[in-house]
């Protein structure tokens, strides 16, 4: 047991901008090429000793909780307190972010010595079998723009970063069933084909313009586009110099980069989220 009797982790909500969908019949082999980016906001996963098991959460259900505390075996009576910052459901990757924070919190608290990989591992499994999404809980280890090269859990699958100082601004309508679209076989032949051609050109120019370009152009094609996202993005191309807008994958949501934060503030749009690009990733207080 963790002699300071608390253990805190903050893993940081991932946005997907462009993907593929990568099958295989082996859970930690399974998951996405594409590029995202992390926030400053997620999930952080608290854990404290108590006398029964108790479970605190902000949003949803304890399912990814449970699935977790079955694998790591956990007998002792525990308090988890999970703080889930943003919009279950729109495309940032919280099913990930709790699932990963939650291993992490387990491994210091009860003294483990998992490598972060292994902890990514049982998280990424999570994930993929409850439907959660493919490629978030690799690309929550890394930090700021994150691309995924090679599909699969960490330890399996390699991401590069790329930092990059910048706001970001998100405006979620609400959400869209992650699993509906990945288990539909024209969702995933026309979001791989179209996530392929980007990732391809993303590897030999990561730039931030090519990672908007790209995430635009991707939603457009893949009709992943909802009116909402395409009509505000047309307002805020009409109103300032932002850097580039587009949709996060898979979500009602909006996502729009700038330099400075006075511009995103002047559209006087009630942001779910906006502040820097998280060029630090996930903290461990
Ligand atoms: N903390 C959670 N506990 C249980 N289920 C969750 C949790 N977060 C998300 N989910 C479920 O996982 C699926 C994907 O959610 P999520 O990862 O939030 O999607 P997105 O990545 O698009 O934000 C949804 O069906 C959602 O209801
Ligand atoms: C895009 C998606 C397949 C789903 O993302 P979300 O809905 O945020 O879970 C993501 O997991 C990825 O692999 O890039």
């Amino acid at each position: 047991m963790n002699d300071t009797m608390k253990s805190s982790v903050f893993v940081p909500a991932h946005i997907t901008g462009f993907f593929t969908i990568e099958d295989h019949y082996i859970d930690l082999k399974k998951g996405s090429l594409g590029a995202g980016f992390l926030i400053n906001k997620g999930v952080k996963t608290t854990i404290e000793y108590c006398n029964h098991l108790e479970i605190n959460i902000s949003q949803g259900n304890d399912l990814i909780i449970k699935e977790i505390l079955k694998i790591f075996e956990v007998k002792s009576p525990l308090r988890i307190t999970q703080d889930i910052q943003l919009p279950i459901g729109a495309g940032f990757g919280t099913s990930a972010a709790s699932a990963l924070s939650l291993s992490l919190a387990l491994n210091e608290f009860l003294n483990l010595g998992y490598s972060i990989e292994t902890c990514g591992q049982i998280a990424h499994k999570v994930e993929i079998s409850l439907g959660g999404g493919l490629g978030d809980v690799i690309a929550q280890t890394g930090k700021g723009l994150v691309l995924r090269t090679l599909p699969g859990a960490p330890g399996i699958g390699e991401i590069k970063s790329f930092n990059e100082d910048v706001y970001v601004a998100c405006k979620s309508f609400g959400d869209i069933s992650t699993n509906n679209i990945i288990t539909n076989p024209n969702y995933k032949k026309i979001i791989s084909e179209n996530g392929k051609d980007y990732v391809d050109l993303f590897r030999k120019d990561s730039s931030l313009d090519n990672f908007l370009k790209f995430s635009y152009e991707f939603s457009k094609k893949t009709n992943l586009i909802t009116n909402e996202v395409k009509s505000m993005i047309d307002y805020i191309d009409s109103s300032c110099d932002i850097l580039g807008s587009s949709m996060a994958m898979l979500g009602n949501t909006l996502f729009t980069f700038s330099k400075n934060k006075e511009d995103l503030e002047k559209l006087k749009i009630d942001w779910t989220y906006v502040g820097k690009l998280n060029n630090k990733g996930i903290i461990y207080d």
